[in-house]
């Protein structure tokens, strides 16, 4: 039934203070989108009747809870019927009231199979009605949960760090369903992709009973740790030539590999690129002078082992540039300090912005800012200053702590301040500070989830030299050892560990923050594609194709809408999804409601929304594994909002 509005008293601020800044107004003068407005009001009726009557079903329920008195029982039956009410939380969520779920425990004697298969038909039959999607039947690990253990309280997540930039404040979240089967393996068979629950999965019992912190302590105690710097900025502004300048110096180009650079791009009138020629492999990316790819390459100080990736600058690139930085720890933020070329890159729409933006969203919080180029401007201490006064505020907003963040001047063609403590006198009269790799050696180690269930993101797929074939990506949490069962991707076909290979060395076993190549055998390689998760078979990664998330929304020309169609970057994975609700704009701050369906969302709002994607893809929720829960979304080239994963469908 269509709603009839008294459109004569009706308050248009009101009604569309969510869209005013897409309002035509003619003290602004010159913007005209009344036209969006008439045409986006035509959507809007039609879901709204959907969403009313969900909004009441849920308040409905949650009247019902309030008022409920659980019932007097002894301790066994309390216990029985406690477990019975998590297990059917687990698969339906908020969606029944307690009272509903406690009577029906009662009625079916707490045979928590019965009990789902009453409330779910009753849910079934209720919402049998006409929906605006068609939903695809996907197994989500979620939804069957066998086991009658309790979930897991998720491991190294603080609700309460505090909130910087674009992490919008949530209330506190209840952690997903998901089923530890480390110690509890059953013992069922394989495989079978139609029942869902984690337990479903054979696995030895060496690959579920093992205790992944002690053989990671055992293994690598007397080894270096392991960072990945990812390597960010506008074009141009000397990222290539900075990494190359630094290999050099530490000792990891030769010089004969250095004087061939040398000589080779003499010859096309290229010197001032034979440094970034060290990183910039191929053809393309030297006849045309920029990075295309991100390119990997690795040094060893004091007291680390750093792989470098250096992203490319162009915005033509930056897709390659997410994928790079879902693999970073740390970042480095390069900036050319000439004059006009700072600006160009900063305020008039360049990447140095963006780029900063990304890798924060991306779970990057340590940074360091390199202030390079600095001998165009004659080591000038205060473009160093006026440089570092724009960047300190514009990265506090964007969520760095200043103390995670540094600023060093040098120069990448000059190797100025770059391994070794300044010697230009020009610098030295200001500056007496750390150099570029004193800056790398004091990034502090992140905490690797080494404990907990196996994700590990695919990056690249390709045939390897025996059977089976390879993919590599970056381990996200658990760990992995040759001979180990794991799920691949959304099919959750199950595919066996044959190799495991780390910087060209073989291992027998990796673990959470590991760059690493496998080889899996018995899985059909067209199941695997860039993007997908490898998951523990005991406790799989969910799969859907519509979740909930916190977003914030960025500069945008077009309001989001419902229907909206944008790409959907996780880790790896590059989706087309629509945002098919608006579910309620909040406040950044505090993360409560400001207003439930809002018609849109303009620029800097935050917001929860639901999307949807065409095809089944692996997603967790932020609170569950802060690794994985994180998204961003594209439209045309430009990233339009980052978020957090908060409920999965
Ligand atoms: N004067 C001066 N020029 C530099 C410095 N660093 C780099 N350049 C020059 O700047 C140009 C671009 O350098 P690259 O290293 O390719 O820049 P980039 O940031 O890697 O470029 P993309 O990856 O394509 O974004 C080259 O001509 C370099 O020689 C520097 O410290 N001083």
């Amino acid at each position: 039934m269509s709603r009839h509005r008294i459109v004569r008293t009706m308050d248009y601020k009101d009604e569309y203070d969510d869209a005013q800044q897409w309002l035509y107004d003619r003290e602004r003068g010159r913007q005209s989108i009344s036209t969006f407005i008439s045409k986006n009001k035509d959507i809007k009726e039609e879901g709204e009747h959907d969403e009313d009557a969900e909004d009441e079903a849920y308040e409905k329920a949650r009247r019902d809870s309030e008022s409920f008195q659980m019932p007097e029982l002894n301790e066994m039956d309390q216990a029985k019927l406690s477990s019975c009410v998590d297990e059917v939380r687990s698969v339906v969520g908020d969606t029944v009231s307690e009272r509903r779920i406690v009577e029906t425990s009662m009625k079916f004697d707490y045979d928590i199979q019965k009990i789902l298969d009453e409330i779910l038909n009753g849910e079934i039959k209720k919402s049998a009605k006409p929906t605006l999607r068609p939903k695809v039947p996907v197994p989500i690990a979620a939804t069957t949960v066998k086991s009658a253990s309790k979930p897991p309280p998720p491991a190294k997540i603080s609700l309460k760090e505090p909130r910087r930039g674009f992490e919008i404040a949530s209330p506190k979240l209840p952690s997903s369903p998901v089923v530890s089967g480390r110690n509890s393996p059953v013992e069922v068979g394989e495989g079978d992709l139609s029942r869902t629950s984690a337990s479903l999965f054979k696995v030895s019992k060496d690959q579920s009973q093992r205790n992944a912190q002690q053989l990671y302590e055992k293994e690598r105690s007397d080894q270096k740790s392991h960072i990945h710097m990812i390597v960010i900025g506008h074009v141009d502004a000397g990222k290539s030539t900075l990494m190359g300048h630094l290999l050099y110096d530490t000792g990891n180009v030769s010089q004969r590999v250095m004087h061939k650079h040398e000589q080779e791009s003499k010859k096309l009138g290229k010197q001032s690129f034979m440094y970034a020629w060290v990183l910039d492999e191929t053809g393309e990316e030297r006849a045309r002078g920029i990075t295309m790819d991100v390119g990997q390459s690795r040094i060893e100080t004091k007291t680390k082992i750093v792989t470098l990736l250096d992203a490319p600058g162009h915005k033509d690139f930056i897709p390659n540039m997410i994928s790079g930085a879902t693999q970073a720890d740390v970042a480095l933020l390069v900036v050319d300090a000439t004059r006009g070329e700072f600006e160009s890159g900063f305020e008039l729409g360049g990447q140095t912005r963006e780029h900063a933006i990304l890798v924060r969203s991306l779970g990057v919080n340590q940074l360091g800012v390199v202030i390079n180029k600095l001998d165009t401007v004659g080591w000038s201490q205060q473009r160093f200053t006026e440089i570092v006064t724009k960047l300190k505020s514009f990265l506090k907003q964007a969520g760095f702590k200043e103390s995670d963040v540094s600023f060093t001047p040098c120069s990448g063609l000059t190797g100025e301040n770059l391994t070794k403590t300044a010697q230009e006198t020009a610098l030295t009269s200001w500056y007496s500070g750390r150099h570029l790799l004193d800056v790398i050696e004091n990034f502090k180690i992140p905490e690797r989830a080494i404990d907990r269930p196996l994700r590990m993101s695919v990056s690249d797929i390709y045939k390897g030299t025996g059977s089976g074939f390879c993919i590599s990506g970056r381990v996200e949490t658990g760990m992995i050892c040759v001979n180990d069962k794991v799920l691949v991707g959304a099919s959750r076909e199950q595919a066996q560990v044959k190799s495991l290979t780390m910087d060209e060395f073989t291992q027998t076993s990796v673990f959470a923050g590991d760059q690493i190549s496998v080889t899996l055998a018995g899985v059909d390689i067209n199941n695997i594609t860039v993007g997908c998760i490898i998951s523990d078979p005991q406790t799989p990664i969910p799969v859907t194709t519509r979740f909930q998330a916190r977003i914030i929304v960025f500069s945008v020309k077009v309001p989001i809408t419902m229907g909206f169609p944008v790409l959907l970057h996780h880790q790896s994975l590059i989706e087309p999804a629509v945002v098919c609700k608006l579910t309620a704009s909040i406040h950044k701050s505090t993360g409560e409601v400001v207003k439930k369906k809002p018609r849109c969302l303009g620029s800097n709002s935050c917001a929860l929304v639901e999307l949807e994607t065409s095809r089944p893809i692996c997603i967790e929720r932020y609170a569950d594994f802060k690794e994985l829960g994180r998204i961003m979304l594209r439209v045309a080239g430009v990233t339009i909002a980052a978020g957090m994963v908060t409920k999965i469908r």
